[in-house]
C-alpha cells in the first residue's frame, strides 16, 4: 500500500547548521505517527519540507505517492497542515478565515459554511464571533489553525505541536477529533515534546536527534518495554541523562 507520507533523504542546511541530515521516514496509511525530539532537533524543518513549505537541499517527500515539489497540486489537495508559527489573515474573524480559505480551496460556499459552523462550535471558537484573529490567545490561534487544516477533509494531517498552549478541555476535544479522523481512515503525523501525549495517541513514533532519525517504527517496538520518556532520554540524553543543575540554586 502507498504510504501516506514518505520522506526520502530530506536534507536542509542553514548556513553552517545541518538542521536535517538525510532523513528517511515512512508513515503508513491509517497510522497516527508521533515525531519527538529535543529543541532544535529538526522536527519543524523536516515537517515543513515534507509538506512543501520549505524547499529541501536534497531528498524527496511524497504524499500518497504524489511528490510534494514536482506534483504540488496533487500532494497538497490530500494534506491538511498546522505549521509552526502559522501566518494568518490577522484582521479577519475566525469564521472569515475559514470562509476565505475554504473558497480558496475550491469548496462550494454551502459546504464551507456548514463545515465552518461545525468546526467553530466543536473547537469552542463560536462564543467570540466578532473577535479578530489578531486578538486571539495563543491557544485560540492553535485551534483556528487546526480548523483550517481540517476544512477540506484531507487524508493526511501534518500537525506541528498541535497541543502547545491549548487548555486541557480543548485538548480533550482535539484528541477526540484526531482519534476519530484516524478511525475514519485518515493518517496523522504530529510533533510534540509531551511523551505522555504521544504514548496516549500515537501508534508509531520517530525520535529525531541532531537532524537524524535515532529510532522509528511502531510505538511498542521503539519503547521496547520501557516508557517513551525513558527511551527518549536513553537515545538522546547525555551520559547523565541530560539532566543538569544550576550550581547557585543547589543547597
Ligand atoms: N530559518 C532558519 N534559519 C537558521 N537556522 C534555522 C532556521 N530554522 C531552523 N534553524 C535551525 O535548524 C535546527 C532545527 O530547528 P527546528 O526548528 O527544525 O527544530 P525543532 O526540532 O522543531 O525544535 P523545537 O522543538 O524547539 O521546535 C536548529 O538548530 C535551528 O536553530
Amino acid at each position: 500500500m502507498t504510504a501516506a507520507l514518505e520522506i526520502d533523504g530530506l536534507t536542509k542546511r542553514f548556513g553552517d547548521t545541518l538542521a536535517v541530515d538525510a532523513i528517511d521516514l515512512v508513515v503508513p496509511q491509517g497510522s497516527f505517527y508521533g515525531l519527538v525530539g529535543q529543541n532544535g532537533a529538526g522536527k519543524t524543518t523536516t515537517l515543513s519540507m515534507a509538506v512543501g513549505l520549505l524547499r529541501p537541499d536534497d531528498g524527496h517527500a511524497r504524499i500518497f505517492g504524489a511528490d510534494v515539489w514536482s506534483a504540488p497540486d496533487d500532494a497538497k489537495a490530500l494534506v491538511g497542515v498546522l505549521p509552526d508559527g502559522l501566518a494568518m489573515p490577522e484582521r479577519l474573524t475566525g469564521r472569515e478565515v475559514l470562509t476565505y480559505l475554504g473558497l480558496l480551496r475550491g469548496l462550494p460556499r454551502d459546504v464551507v459554511t456548514a463545515r465552518a459552523d461545525e468546526l467553530l462550535a466543536v473547537l469552542e471558537l463560536d462564543s467570540a464571533p466578532r473577535t479578530l484573529v489578531i486578538e486571539y490567545s495563543t491557544g485560540m490561534r492553535k485551534k483556528i489553525g487546526l480548523a483550517t487544516a481540517l476544512l477540506h477533509a484531507p487524508r493526511l494531517l501534518v500537525l506541528d505541536e498541535p497541543f502547545e498552549a491549548v487548555d486541557p478541555v480543548s485538548a480533550a476535544t482535539i484528541k477526540t477529533i484526531l482519534r476519530g479522523f484516524v478511525v475514519g481512515g485518515g493518517s496523522i503525523v504530529l510533533s510534540s515534546h509531551v511523551m505522555a501525549l504521544v504514548e496516549q495517541l500515537c501508534d508509531h513514533v520517530a525520535v529525531i536527534d541532531g537532524g537524524r532519525v535515532a529510532a522509528a517504527g511502531p510505538l511498542d517496538e521503539v519503547r521496547g518495554g520501557r516508557s517513551l520518556e525513558d527511551t527518549f532520554v536513553a537515545l538522546v540524553g547525555d551520559e547523565d541523562g541530560g539532566v543538569k543543575e544550576l550550581s547557585w540554586l543547589s543547597r
